[in-house]
Order: C-alpha cells, then sequence, then structure tokens
C-alpha cells in the first residue's frame, strides 16, 4: 500500500477505535512532534560529531553516515529497509582492516563519523505520508551539511531515497550538481505502477526538479522504451553494459562537477553483477565487476559533496554476508572520494 492510504487508513482506524473523536488535527500535532523530535536527534548528533573532528582539526570535508531503512517504495521486494544496520556491521567487521584502499583511516572521525539513521519505520507508522517522510529526509540530509566539514553519505534503502537526498544537497549547496549514478536500470519512470516516488522513478523528479546538470547512468542493462524515452528527454547520458567494453576508457576517467554545486554519485548495487553481489531485489545478469566500480570511482575527478548507496537487499544476501561486505567496500571507498 502506497505511503498516502496507509496515512488515511490510519487515521480512520484510530478515529473508529476511540469513543472520543480523535481529531485529523490532534493527529497532525503528534505527528509534528515525533517529526520535530527525530530531526532534534540527527542535527544534535551532526552538531557533537563536528564539533569533535573540528576539535582535531585539518579537514575540508569529511563524510557523515546517515541511515535511511525506506524499503516501502520498491516496486519488487522491500528488504533494502532492512540494510543500514547490516551494512554498518560489515564496515566495522574484524574481518577487515579500518583503512580504505588508499589508506584513508576509517576510525579517525575526521575521515568517517555517523549520525544515525532516519527512524523512517517509526514516523510511518504515526500515519505520516510519503509526502511528509520525503521532506523528512531532505531535512535531515540538511541537517548534517549544515554542520561543516560533514557530507553526507547515505546508507539505504530503496532506491526512492535518492531524490529527497539529492534535492536537499542541491538546495543546501545552492544549484545543481553533476550525478555519477550506477546502476542496472535507469530508474527515470515519469511515475511507476502509479507511485511518483517509486525507486524506479527516482530520476524522473530529480531531472524535473533541476537538482542535475549531468546525469551519467552506467551498468544500464534492463531498460524499457519509457526508460530510454525519458532518457532522452532530460538529456541524460546512457551507458549500457552492451558498449561497457567500447566505453570502459571514458568511464574510467571521468571528470565532473566543474561549473556546478559538485558531484553526487549514487550507487544501486544491482549494478553489479550478481555474481559479486547477490544480495539485491533486482538480479540482473551481465552486470559491472567489482574492480570495474572502484575503477570508475577511484579515478573519478571531482569534488564529491554527497553519496548514496542503495538496493542492499539483507534478505536477499548468502549466509555469510558477502553483499553486506560489497555495500560496505562501496562505503569506505566512497568515504575516501569525500574526505579529504
Ligand atoms: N532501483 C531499482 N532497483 N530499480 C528497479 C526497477 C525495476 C523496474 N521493473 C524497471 O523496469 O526498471
Ligand atoms: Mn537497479
Ligand atoms: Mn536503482
Amino acid at each position: 500500500m502506497g505511503g498516502a492510504a496507509a496515512g488515511t487508513k490510519w487515521i480512520r482506524h484510530i478515529q473508529r477505535l476511540s469513543a472520543a473523536k480523535v481529531s485529523a488535527e490532534a493527529v497532525e500535532r503528534g505527528q509534528s512532534r515525533v517529526i520535530d523530535a527525530s530531526l532534534t536527534l540527527i542535527r544534535e548528533r551532526a552538531k557533537l560529531k563536528a564539533e569533535l573532528l573540528r576539535a582535531l582539526g585539518g579537514v575540508k570535508a569529511s563524510a557523515s553516515l546517515l541511515g535511511v531503512p525506506l524499503g516501502h517504495n520498491s516496486s519488487f521486494l522491500q528488504g533494502p529497509a532492512f540494510a543500514p544496520p547490516r551494512i554498518r556491521e560489515a564496515i566495522w567487521c574484524g574481518s577487515t582492516n579500518s583503512s580504505t584502499e588508499e589508506g584513508k583511516e576509517l576510525n579517525d572521525p575526521r575521515v568517517l563519523t555517523d549520525v544515525g539513521d532516519v527512524p523512517i519505520q517509526e514516523i510511518r507508522d504515526c500515519g505520516v505520508e510519503d509526502d511528509m517522510l520525503m521532506h523528512v529526509i531532505s531535512e535531515s540530509v540538511k541537517a548534517v551539511m549544515e554542520e561543516e566539514p560533514l557530507r553526507p553519505l547515505v546508507l539505504g534503502g530503496d532506491h526512492s531515497i535518492s531524490y529527497p537526498v539529492v534535492r536537499a544537497v542541491s538546495e543546501k549547496l545552492g544549484g545543481p550538481v553533476d550525478i555519477l549514478h550506477l546502476d542496472a536500470h535507469p530508474d527515470i519512470y515519469d511515475c511507476f505502477e502509479g507511485n511518483v516516488y517509486s525507486h524506479a522513478s527516482s530520476f524522473a523528479r530529480i531531472m524535473e526538479g533541476g537538482h542535475a546538470r549531468r546525469l551519467l547512468q552506467v551498468g544500464l542493462r534492463s531498460i524499457t522504451k519509457e526508460g530510454r524515452e525519458q532518457g532522452k528527454r532530460f538529456g541524460v547520458e546512457q551507458y549500457e553494459m552492451r558498449t561497457f567494453s567500447k566505453d570502459r576508457e571514458k568511464l574510467e576517467n571521468l571528470k565532473l562537477g566543474e561549473g556546478v554545486k559538485g558531484v553526487y554519485v549514487s550507487v544501486d548495487v544491482d549494478c553489479l553483477d550478481p555474481a559479486f553481489a547477490p544480495g539485491v531485489s533486482h538480479i540482473e545478469p551481465g552486470g559491472l565487476s567489482f574492480r570495474d566500480v572502484l575503477n570508475i570511482l577511484q579515478n573519478l575527478q571531482g569534488d564529491v559533496v554527497a553519496a548514496d548507496v542503495v538496493e542492499f537487499n539483507p534478505q536477499r544476501d548468502t549466509v555469510d554476508g558477502m553483499t553486506a561486505m560489497v555495500a560496505a567496500k562501496l562505503v569506505r571507498e566512497l568515504t575516501a572520494k569525500i574526505s579529504k
């Protein structure tokens, strides 16, 4: 059920239950209190972490994790709602070291901090519908960006979260960014299965909103007629896997973000071939290798101002958590791109 219907049904249910009519106004006031409290916690965590790293000095930019455990805008499975804690567990797993491939130390708060999760399910449980929920996600991202030099590294959640995140980044920085979007799917439908907030429509909302100057989509291998038409409509640079061998040289030497507010990187874990990342909802053979993705990210020239890692579905992962570690390594290497 979409967010709107759930919210209205929820209020009607409460009103049926209570002898004394629970007025919609009273419910909305309560919802506002829950939202304000949720945003306050994110703000205070960001403020504390930023104070700490400013005290340590010497940083221009620092990645800060923000979890968005949302899965209800997925068109197939909703397991990505459970991903953020699994990704954090893998980032800090004793089986690996706390440094990135180039040697940045993740235990250093000047490199990586964490402001926790937006309490998506708790807010939805109060009957808050998607228009407001997306606003809360945007406000949470702005709260992180408010605390210089923190830059949001968002843990999804399904791909619908990229719209409110990119909107917040673009609004906070005062203009559009260039987006590098790695994905098997373009996620640019006008309105997928009747849901304007669908994970398959987030990049249509981003382009409509003028939040991106360039949108480069890499790893594409599941595109419908509408996906191509929408790509042409918005001037999207769509790179399909069927021509990757020809495009590789260019994609492993990208230079983005000059003349705009910076670069946003959105990684849908299903951009990877299922051999490398089986723990996704949309398994699509013929994808990128993990090293292909790291070559693209590590060679990317541009100021990465924010990023997200989305669509990891823990309910589809191997028993040893292979895809959780894949998502965690993507987060670590994006941290290395952001923090300086
Ligand atoms: N972010 C995602 N995993 N999107 C998957 C979208 C799947 C959808 N059936 C499509 O045609 O594209
Ligand atoms: Mn996808
Ligand atoms: Mn996607």
